[in-house]
Protein backbone atom coordinates (compact mmCIF):
# COMPACT_ATOMS: atom_id res chain seq x y z
CA UNK A 1 0.00 0.00 0.00
CA UNK A 2 0.85 3.32 -0.86
CA UNK A 3 2.50 5.81 1.90
CA UNK A 4 3.86 9.17 2.11
CA UNK A 5 7.09 10.18 3.38
CA UNK A 6 7.11 13.83 4.95
CA UNK A 7 10.11 15.73 5.77
CA UNK A 8 8.69 18.52 7.77
CA UNK A 9 10.83 21.96 8.51
CA UNK A 10 10.53 23.77 4.63
CA UNK A 11 8.90 26.77 4.16
CA UNK A 12 6.31 26.62 1.13
CA UNK A 13 6.90 29.50 -1.55
CA UNK A 14 5.42 29.85 -4.95
CA UNK A 15 2.49 29.60 -6.78
CA UNK A 16 -0.24 26.35 -6.97
CA UNK A 17 -3.18 26.40 -9.25
CA UNK A 18 -6.31 24.60 -7.48
CA UNK A 19 -8.01 22.22 -9.25
CA UNK A 20 -12.10 21.35 -9.95
CA UNK A 21 -14.11 20.42 -7.23
CA UNK A 22 -14.44 17.13 -6.29
CA UNK A 23 -18.01 18.13 -5.04
CA UNK A 24 -19.06 19.74 -7.73
CA UNK A 25 -17.74 17.21 -10.51
CA UNK A 26 -19.05 13.97 -8.01
CA UNK A 27 -22.67 15.27 -8.50
CA UNK A 28 -22.36 16.76 -12.53
CA UNK A 29 -21.16 13.28 -13.77
CA UNK A 30 -24.36 11.93 -12.57
CA UNK A 31 -26.19 14.52 -13.73
CA UNK A 32 -24.73 13.65 -17.39
CA UNK A 33 -27.40 10.92 -17.14
CA UNK A 34 -30.44 12.91 -17.91
CA UNK A 35 -28.91 14.01 -20.94
CA UNK A 36 -29.97 12.55 -24.46
CA UNK A 37 -27.35 14.47 -25.87
CA UNK A 38 -23.17 15.05 -25.17
CA UNK A 39 -22.14 16.55 -22.20
CA UNK A 40 -18.82 18.43 -22.11
CA UNK A 41 -17.03 18.91 -18.84
CA UNK A 42 -13.49 20.72 -18.57
CA UNK A 43 -11.87 21.06 -14.96
CA UNK A 44 -12.59 17.92 -13.99
CA UNK A 45 -9.87 16.72 -11.33
CA UNK A 46 -8.25 13.35 -11.99
CA UNK A 47 -9.23 11.58 -8.51
CA UNK A 48 -9.72 8.14 -7.37
CA UNK A 49 -13.17 9.19 -6.98
CA UNK A 50 -13.77 10.77 -10.42
CA UNK A 51 -12.90 7.41 -11.79
CA UNK A 52 -14.93 5.47 -10.07
CA UNK A 53 -17.65 7.91 -10.80
CA UNK A 54 -16.75 7.49 -14.73
CA UNK A 55 -16.55 3.26 -13.93
CA UNK A 56 -20.53 3.85 -12.10
CA UNK A 57 -21.54 5.93 -15.68
CA UNK A 58 -19.76 3.15 -17.66
CA UNK A 59 -21.66 0.43 -15.84
CA UNK A 60 -25.36 2.07 -17.07
CA UNK A 61 -24.27 2.10 -20.43
CA UNK A 62 -22.79 5.45 -21.19
CA UNK A 63 -19.60 6.20 -23.27
CA UNK A 64 -17.18 8.25 -21.12
CA UNK A 65 -13.85 9.73 -22.90
CA UNK A 66 -11.42 11.64 -19.88
CA UNK A 67 -8.52 13.00 -21.93
CA UNK A 68 -6.32 15.68 -19.48
CA UNK A 69 -9.17 17.40 -17.36
CA UNK A 70 -12.19 17.35 -19.66
CA UNK A 71 -14.58 14.91 -19.76
CA UNK A 72 -17.20 14.12 -22.70
CA UNK A 73 -20.35 11.94 -21.45
CA UNK A 74 -22.80 10.46 -23.70
CA UNK A 75 -25.57 8.71 -21.72
CA UNK A 76 -28.31 8.92 -24.54
CA UNK A 77 -28.22 4.96 -24.48
CA UNK A 78 -28.08 3.31 -21.02
CA UNK A 79 -27.61 -0.47 -20.98
CA UNK A 80 -28.86 -1.10 -17.09
CA UNK A 81 -30.53 0.59 -14.60
CA UNK A 82 -29.02 -1.42 -11.75
CA UNK A 83 -25.50 0.24 -10.15
CA UNK A 84 -23.30 -2.74 -9.07
CA UNK A 85 -22.40 -3.18 -5.06
CA UNK A 86 -18.88 -3.20 -5.45
CA UNK A 87 -19.20 0.28 -6.87
CA UNK A 88 -21.55 1.84 -4.46
CA UNK A 89 -19.89 0.57 -1.83
CA UNK A 90 -16.50 2.19 -2.84
CA UNK A 91 -17.65 5.78 -2.75
CA UNK A 92 -20.56 7.59 -1.00
CA UNK A 93 -21.22 9.89 -4.05
CA UNK A 94 -22.38 6.59 -6.20
CA UNK A 95 -25.80 7.71 -4.79
CA UNK A 96 -26.31 10.54 -6.80
CA UNK A 97 -27.18 8.51 -9.71
CA UNK A 98 -30.54 7.83 -7.64
CA UNK A 99 -32.31 10.66 -8.42
CA UNK A 100 -31.36 11.06 -12.33
CA UNK A 101 -32.30 7.28 -13.24
CA UNK A 102 -35.50 7.62 -11.33
CA UNK A 103 -35.96 10.71 -13.49
CA UNK A 104 -35.17 9.95 -16.72
CA UNK A 105 -35.96 5.96 -16.95
CA UNK A 106 -38.35 6.04 -13.99
CA UNK A 107 -36.66 3.29 -12.37
CA UNK A 108 -33.31 2.69 -10.08
CA UNK A 109 -31.88 0.15 -8.10
CA UNK A 110 -28.57 0.45 -6.09
CA UNK A 111 -26.81 -0.89 -3.01
CA UNK A 112 -27.04 1.25 -0.15
CA UNK A 113 -23.60 2.96 0.23
CA UNK A 114 -23.93 2.88 3.73
CA UNK A 115 -21.84 4.36 6.58
CA UNK A 116 -18.66 5.36 6.25
CA UNK A 117 -16.01 6.41 8.57
CA UNK A 118 -16.80 10.13 9.21
CA UNK A 119 -20.41 8.86 10.56
CA UNK A 120 -23.37 7.05 9.57
CA UNK A 121 -24.82 9.19 6.64
CA UNK A 122 -28.34 7.64 6.43
CA UNK A 123 -30.29 8.69 2.60
CA UNK A 124 -33.58 9.44 4.59
CA UNK A 125 -33.60 12.87 3.42
CA UNK A 126 -33.33 11.51 -0.15
CA UNK A 127 -35.77 8.86 0.08
CA UNK A 128 -38.77 11.27 1.36
CA UNK A 129 -38.50 13.79 -0.99
CA UNK A 130 -38.55 10.79 -4.07
CA UNK A 131 -41.64 9.41 -2.06
CA UNK A 132 -42.93 12.61 -1.98
CA UNK A 133 -42.89 13.27 -5.50
CA UNK A 134 -44.11 10.05 -6.06
CA UNK A 135 -42.07 7.54 -6.32
CA UNK A 136 -42.56 3.96 -4.29
CA UNK A 137 -39.22 3.04 -3.04
CA UNK A 138 -38.76 -0.08 -1.13
CA UNK A 139 -35.16 -0.71 1.21
CA UNK A 140 -34.40 -4.27 1.59
CA UNK A 141 -31.67 -6.82 1.95
CA UNK A 142 -28.93 -3.86 1.91
CA UNK A 143 -30.74 -2.29 -1.82
CA UNK A 144 -32.63 0.46 -2.69
CA UNK A 145 -34.94 0.38 -5.38
CA UNK A 146 -37.37 3.28 -6.71
CA UNK A 147 -39.99 3.24 -9.42
CA UNK A 148 -42.21 5.80 -10.50
CA UNK A 149 -44.72 5.78 -13.15
CA UNK A 150 -44.91 10.02 -13.29
CA UNK A 151 -42.48 12.09 -10.84
CA UNK A 152 -44.83 14.77 -9.80
CA UNK A 153 -43.44 18.35 -8.98
CA UNK A 154 -43.77 18.74 -5.03
CA UNK A 155 -42.93 20.81 -1.99
CA UNK A 156 -39.99 19.25 -0.23
CA UNK A 157 -38.84 20.62 2.96
CA UNK A 158 -35.43 18.95 4.06
CA UNK A 159 -35.19 18.52 8.30
CA UNK A 160 -31.16 19.62 7.61
CA UNK A 161 -29.86 20.88 4.49
CA UNK A 162 -28.08 18.10 3.31
CA UNK A 163 -26.52 18.69 0.13
CA UNK A 164 -26.89 15.33 -1.29
CA UNK A 165 -30.63 15.46 -0.88
CA UNK A 166 -30.65 18.80 -2.22
CA UNK A 167 -28.64 17.80 -5.59
CA UNK A 168 -30.66 14.08 -5.87
CA UNK A 169 -34.18 15.81 -5.52
CA UNK A 170 -33.07 18.78 -8.03
CA UNK A 171 -31.46 15.78 -10.50
CA UNK A 172 -35.14 14.31 -9.59
CA UNK A 173 -37.51 17.28 -10.54
CA UNK A 174 -35.68 18.56 -13.46
CA UNK A 175 -37.99 16.09 -15.93
CA UNK A 176 -41.17 15.88 -13.30
CA UNK A 177 -44.11 16.83 -14.21
CA UNK A 178 -44.80 20.31 -12.77
CA UNK A 179 -42.84 23.12 -10.46
CA UNK A 180 -41.07 21.49 -7.33
CA UNK A 181 -39.88 23.44 -4.27
CA UNK A 182 -37.21 22.62 -1.92
CA UNK A 183 -37.23 24.09 1.22
CA UNK A 184 -34.29 24.75 3.63
CA UNK A 185 -32.26 23.49 0.71
CA UNK A 186 -28.05 23.35 1.25
CA UNK A 187 -26.90 26.60 0.32
CA UNK A 188 -23.24 24.75 -1.05
CA UNK A 189 -21.37 26.43 -4.50
CA UNK A 190 -21.46 23.28 -5.71
CA UNK A 191 -25.11 23.23 -6.08
CA UNK A 192 -25.33 26.55 -7.57
CA UNK A 193 -22.37 24.39 -10.42
CA UNK A 194 -25.11 21.83 -10.32
CA UNK A 195 -28.14 24.56 -11.45
CA UNK A 196 -25.52 25.85 -14.05
CA UNK A 197 -25.12 22.49 -15.56
CA UNK A 198 -28.12 21.23 -15.59
CA UNK A 199 -29.63 25.01 -16.84
CA UNK A 200 -27.38 24.87 -19.78
CA UNK A 201 -28.87 21.40 -20.69
CA UNK A 202 -32.23 23.07 -20.86
CA UNK A 203 -33.69 22.39 -17.22
CA UNK A 204 -35.29 25.53 -15.55
CA UNK A 205 -34.36 25.57 -12.28
CA UNK A 206 -33.75 29.24 -10.05
CA UNK A 207 -32.62 29.73 -6.08
CA UNK A 208 -29.58 27.76 -5.86
CA UNK A 209 -27.33 29.26 -3.21
CA UNK A 210 -30.55 30.44 -1.64
CA UNK A 211 -32.46 27.91 0.78
CA UNK A 212 -35.16 27.83 -1.63
CA UNK A 213 -34.94 26.36 -4.85
CA UNK A 214 -37.43 26.16 -7.76
CA UNK A 215 -37.88 23.64 -10.34
CA UNK A 216 -39.97 23.76 -13.50
CA UNK A 217 -39.61 20.50 -14.77
CA UNK A 218 -38.91 20.01 -18.46
CA UNK A 219 -39.91 17.05 -20.71
CA UNK A 220 -35.94 16.22 -22.33
CA UNK A 221 -32.59 17.45 -21.58
CA UNK A 222 -29.79 17.94 -24.11
CA UNK A 223 -25.79 18.52 -25.23
CA UNK A 224 -24.11 20.90 -23.09
CA UNK A 225 -20.34 22.48 -22.41
CA UNK A 226 -19.66 23.51 -18.46
CA UNK A 227 -16.31 23.92 -16.36
CA UNK A 228 -16.63 23.02 -12.84
CA UNK A 229 -15.34 25.28 -10.07
CA UNK A 230 -12.42 25.64 -8.30
CA UNK A 231 -12.36 23.09 -5.33
CA UNK A 232 -12.75 25.27 -2.55
CA UNK A 233 -11.66 22.80 -0.31
CA UNK A 234 -8.37 22.12 -1.80
CA UNK A 235 -7.78 25.67 -1.82
CA UNK A 236 -7.84 25.62 2.46
CA UNK A 237 -5.86 23.13 2.65
CA UNK A 238 -3.08 25.25 0.72
CA UNK A 239 -3.98 27.87 2.50
CA UNK A 240 -3.42 25.55 5.72
CA UNK A 241 -0.34 23.89 4.75
CA UNK A 242 1.20 27.65 4.12
CA UNK A 243 0.57 29.05 6.76
CA UNK A 244 1.89 26.20 9.16
CA UNK A 245 4.62 25.80 6.81
CA UNK A 246 5.52 30.15 7.49
CA UNK A 247 5.37 30.14 4.15
CA UNK A 248 4.16 32.63 1.13
CA UNK A 249 2.35 31.04 -1.36
CA UNK A 250 -0.26 32.00 -4.23
CA UNK A 251 -3.19 30.03 -4.57
CA UNK A 252 -4.23 30.54 -8.65
CA UNK A 253 -7.98 29.78 -9.41
CA UNK A 254 -9.95 30.22 -6.53
CA UNK A 255 -13.43 31.78 -5.75
CA UNK A 256 -12.39 33.53 -1.85
CA UNK A 257 -16.29 34.23 -1.11
CA UNK A 258 -16.41 30.31 -1.61
CA UNK A 259 -14.18 29.67 1.19
CA UNK A 260 -15.19 33.25 3.02
CA UNK A 261 -15.48 31.03 6.53
CA UNK A 262 -12.17 29.77 6.50
CA UNK A 263 -10.56 32.81 5.00
CA UNK A 264 -11.94 34.85 8.08
CA UNK A 265 -11.14 31.69 10.78
CA UNK A 266 -6.96 31.70 9.42
CA UNK A 267 -6.85 35.87 9.58
CA UNK A 268 -8.27 35.50 12.96
CA UNK A 269 -5.56 32.82 14.12
CA UNK A 270 -3.01 35.53 12.62
CA UNK A 271 -2.32 34.10 9.35
CA UNK A 272 -1.49 37.06 6.44
CA UNK A 273 -3.82 37.05 3.58
CA UNK A 274 -4.68 38.77 0.60
CA UNK A 275 -7.29 38.37 -2.16
CA UNK A 276 -6.49 39.63 -5.63
CA UNK A 277 -9.16 38.20 -8.29
CA UNK A 278 -9.33 34.91 -8.56
CA UNK A 279 -6.04 34.46 -6.44
CA UNK A 280 -5.14 34.61 -2.93
CA UNK A 281 -1.59 35.14 -1.10
CA UNK A 282 -1.24 33.23 1.92
CA UNK A 283 1.80 34.59 3.91
CA UNK A 284 3.59 34.39 7.49
CA UNK A 285 3.17 37.16 9.82
CA UNK A 286 4.26 36.03 12.89
CA UNK A 287 2.92 32.80 15.35
CA UNK A 288 -0.74 31.46 14.68
CA UNK A 289 -3.01 32.18 17.79
CA UNK A 290 -5.24 29.34 18.71
CA UNK A 291 -9.00 30.11 17.68
CA UNK A 292 -12.39 28.51 17.97
CA UNK A 293 -14.45 27.23 15.15
CA UNK A 294 -17.95 25.37 14.62
CA UNK A 295 -18.25 23.31 11.52
CA UNK A 296 -21.75 24.05 10.25
CA UNK A 297 -23.54 23.88 6.39
CA UNK A 298 -22.76 26.66 3.87
CA UNK A 299 -21.35 29.50 4.59
CA UNK A 300 -20.77 28.34 7.64
CA UNK A 301 -17.28 26.93 8.28
CA UNK A 302 -16.47 23.62 6.53
CA UNK A 303 -16.89 20.33 8.45
CA UNK A 304 -14.32 19.39 5.48
CA UNK A 305 -11.73 21.75 6.45
CA UNK A 306 -12.44 21.10 10.16
CA UNK A 307 -9.25 18.41 10.50
CA UNK A 308 -6.76 20.46 8.37
CA UNK A 309 -7.07 23.98 10.52
CA UNK A 310 -6.78 21.24 13.32
CA UNK A 311 -3.46 20.56 12.79
CA UNK A 312 -2.54 24.73 12.41
CA UNK A 313 -3.96 25.20 16.16
CA UNK A 314 -2.10 22.28 17.26
CA UNK A 315 1.21 24.70 17.01
CA UNK A 316 -0.59 27.68 17.29
CA UNK A 317 -0.39 29.62 20.84
CA UNK A 318 -3.28 29.18 23.35
CA UNK A 319 -6.21 27.04 23.41
CA UNK A 320 -8.61 26.32 20.45
CA UNK A 321 -12.18 24.61 20.62
CA UNK A 322 -13.32 22.66 18.20
CA UNK A 323 -17.04 21.52 17.19
CA UNK A 324 -18.31 19.02 15.35
CA UNK A 325 -21.64 19.43 14.15
CA UNK A 326 -22.23 17.37 10.94
CA UNK A 327 -20.53 14.51 11.42
CA UNK A 328 -20.75 12.45 14.93
CA UNK A 329 -17.28 10.54 13.86
CA UNK A 330 -15.37 12.95 12.87
CA UNK A 331 -11.93 13.14 14.69
CA UNK A 332 -10.01 10.28 13.89
CA UNK A 333 -7.04 12.53 13.16
CA UNK A 334 -7.07 13.10 17.02
CA UNK A 335 -4.95 10.22 17.83
CA UNK A 336 -2.91 10.29 14.83
CA UNK A 337 -1.82 14.32 15.74
CA UNK A 338 -1.37 13.16 18.89
CA UNK A 339 1.38 10.60 18.05
CA UNK A 340 2.68 13.40 16.54
CA UNK A 341 3.22 15.49 19.91
CA UNK A 342 -0.42 17.59 19.86
CA UNK A 343 -2.41 17.96 23.04
CA UNK A 344 -5.62 17.47 22.30
CA UNK A 345 -8.77 16.13 24.71
CA UNK A 346 -11.75 15.11 22.67
CA UNK A 347 -15.52 15.05 24.51
CA UNK A 348 -18.07 14.01 22.01
CA UNK A 349 -18.59 16.01 19.74
CA UNK A 350 -15.72 18.81 21.10
CA UNK A 351 -12.16 18.39 20.54
CA UNK A 352 -9.77 20.96 23.01
CA UNK A 353 -6.70 21.51 21.28
CA UNK A 354 -4.18 23.27 23.38
CA UNK A 355 -0.65 24.42 21.62
CA UNK A 356 2.64 23.07 22.03
CA UNK A 357 6.01 24.79 20.78
CA UNK A 358 6.15 21.75 17.96
CA UNK A 359 5.23 18.51 16.51
CA UNK A 360 7.81 15.71 16.00
CA UNK A 361 7.18 13.51 12.76
CA UNK A 362 5.97 9.77 13.37
CA UNK A 363 4.51 7.10 11.93
CA UNK A 364 0.82 7.80 11.37
CA UNK A 365 -2.15 6.17 9.41
CA UNK A 366 -5.14 8.51 7.54
CA UNK A 367 -8.37 7.28 8.68
CA UNK A 368 -10.36 9.20 5.91
CA UNK A 369 -9.78 12.06 2.84
CA UNK A 370 -9.40 14.83 5.01
CA UNK A 371 -7.83 13.47 8.31
CA UNK A 372 -5.01 12.52 5.85
CA UNK A 373 -4.46 15.76 4.53
CA UNK A 374 -4.74 17.03 8.10
CA UNK A 375 -1.56 14.74 9.03
CA UNK A 376 0.27 16.18 5.71
CA UNK A 377 -0.11 19.19 7.13
CA UNK A 378 1.17 18.62 10.65
CA UNK A 379 4.31 16.34 8.97
CA UNK A 380 5.23 19.73 6.76
CA UNK A 381 5.69 21.70 10.30
CA UNK A 382 6.81 18.73 12.19
CA UNK A 383 10.28 18.11 12.96
CA UNK A 384 12.00 15.17 11.35
CA UNK A 385 10.43 12.70 9.22
CA UNK A 386 6.17 11.45 9.08
CA UNK A 387 5.37 8.11 7.92
CA UNK A 388 1.63 8.51 6.72
CA UNK A 389 0.32 5.07 5.74
CA UNK A 390 -3.65 4.62 3.89
CA UNK A 391 -2.67 7.80 1.28
CA UNK A 392 -5.67 6.11 -0.93
CA UNK A 393 -8.03 8.21 0.93
CA UNK A 394 -6.01 11.37 0.01
CA UNK A 395 -5.77 9.94 -3.70
CA UNK A 396 -10.24 10.30 -3.14
CA UNK A 397 -9.77 14.13 -2.94
CA UNK A 398 -6.75 16.15 -3.80
CA UNK A 399 -4.95 16.11 -8.04
CA UNK A 400 -1.31 15.76 -7.92
CA UNK A 401 -0.91 16.42 -4.27
CA UNK A 402 2.35 15.47 -3.43
CA UNK A 403 3.94 16.96 -7.36
CA UNK A 404 1.64 20.40 -6.18
CA UNK A 405 3.25 20.55 -2.45
CA UNK A 406 7.15 19.39 -3.67
CA UNK A 407 6.33 22.39 -6.12
CA UNK A 408 6.19 24.66 -3.73
CA UNK A 409 9.45 23.73 -1.81
CA UNK A 410 7.94 21.26 0.82
CA UNK A 411 9.83 17.21 1.09
CA UNK A 412 7.19 14.67 0.36
CA UNK A 413 7.35 11.57 -1.29
CA UNK A 414 5.55 8.69 -2.34
CA UNK A 415 6.48 5.05 -1.78
CA UNK A 416 5.67 1.86 -2.28
CA UNK A 417 3.72 1.68 -5.14
CA UNK A 418 4.24 3.32 -8.75
CA UNK A 419 4.60 7.01 -7.73
CA UNK A 420 1.91 8.18 -9.19
CA UNK A 421 -1.40 8.22 -7.94
CA UNK A 422 -4.66 7.89 -10.09
CA UNK A 423 -3.69 11.52 -12.28
CA UNK A 424 -1.76 9.41 -14.42
CA UNK A 425 -4.00 6.21 -14.68
CA UNK A 426 -4.26 4.55 -17.85
CA UNK A 427 -7.37 4.59 -19.97
CA UNK A 428 -9.26 1.43 -20.80
C1 LIG B 1 -19.71 14.31 -2.49
C2 LIG B 1 -20.05 15.41 -1.57
O1 LIG B 1 -20.56 16.44 -1.99
N1 LIG B 1 -19.72 15.25 -0.29
C3 LIG B 1 -19.97 16.32 0.66
C4 LIG B 1 -21.41 16.29 1.09
O2 LIG B 1 -21.67 14.99 1.61
P1 LIG B 1 -23.19 14.55 1.85
O3 LIG B 1 -24.02 15.06 0.73
O4 LIG B 1 -23.19 13.10 2.11
O5 LIG B 1 -23.52 15.33 3.17
P2 LIG B 1 -24.94 15.79 3.73
O6 LIG B 1 -25.01 17.27 3.66
O7 LIG B 1 -26.00 15.00 3.07
O8 LIG B 1 -24.83 15.30 5.23
C5 LIG B 1 -24.80 16.19 6.31
C6 LIG B 1 -25.45 15.56 7.52
O9 LIG B 1 -26.78 15.24 7.23
C7 LIG B 1 -27.04 13.89 7.56
N2 LIG B 1 -28.04 13.35 6.59
C8 LIG B 1 -27.84 13.50 5.26
C9 LIG B 1 -28.75 13.00 4.35
C10 LIG B 1 -29.89 12.33 4.83
O10 LIG B 1 -30.74 11.86 4.08
N3 LIG B 1 -30.05 12.20 6.18
C11 LIG B 1 -29.15 12.70 7.08
O11 LIG B 1 -29.33 12.56 8.29
C12 LIG B 1 -25.68 13.21 7.44
O12 LIG B 1 -25.62 12.02 8.16
C13 LIG B 1 -24.77 14.27 7.98
O13 LIG B 1 -24.76 14.23 9.37
O14 LIG B 1 -21.63 17.29 2.07
C14 LIG B 1 -20.87 17.10 3.29
C15 LIG B 1 -21.29 18.18 4.27
O15 LIG B 1 -20.88 19.41 3.84
C16 LIG B 1 -19.38 17.14 2.95
O16 LIG B 1 -18.65 16.81 4.11
C17 LIG B 1 -19.03 16.15 1.85
O17 LIG B 1 -17.72 16.37 1.40
C1 LIG C 1 -16.49 13.73 3.26
C2 LIG C 1 -16.01 14.03 2.07
O1 LIG C 1 -16.38 13.47 0.90
P1 LIG C 1 -17.47 12.34 0.60
O2 LIG C 1 -18.82 12.92 0.87
O3 LIG C 1 -17.28 12.12 -0.87
O4 LIG C 1 -17.14 11.18 1.46
C3 LIG C 1 -14.97 15.08 1.88
O5 LIG C 1 -14.77 15.50 0.73
O6 LIG C 1 -14.33 15.48 2.86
Amino acid sequence: MEKYVIVGGNRLSGTVRVSGAKNAVLTILPACLLSKGVCTIHEVPRLSDVFVMKEVLECLGAHVEFTGNTMVVNASRISTLEVPEKLTRMMRASNLVMGPLLSRFKQVKLAYPGGCSIGSRPMDQHLRGMKIMGAKVTEKYGYIEAQVTKLTGSEIYLDFPSVGATENLMMAAVLADGVTIIRNAAREPEIVDLQNFLNGMGAKIRGAGTDIIKIQGVRELGSTEHTIIPDRIEAGTFMVAAAISRGDVCLENVIPEHIEAVIAKLKEAGVGIEEKGDCVRVFYQGPTRGVDYKTMPYPGFPTDMQAQIMALMAISEGTSIVSETIFENRFKHVDELRRMGADIHVESRIAIVKGVQRLTGAHVEASDLRAGAALVIAGLAAHGATVLEKVYHIDRGYERFEFKLRGLGAQILRVNGDSKGPHNRKEK
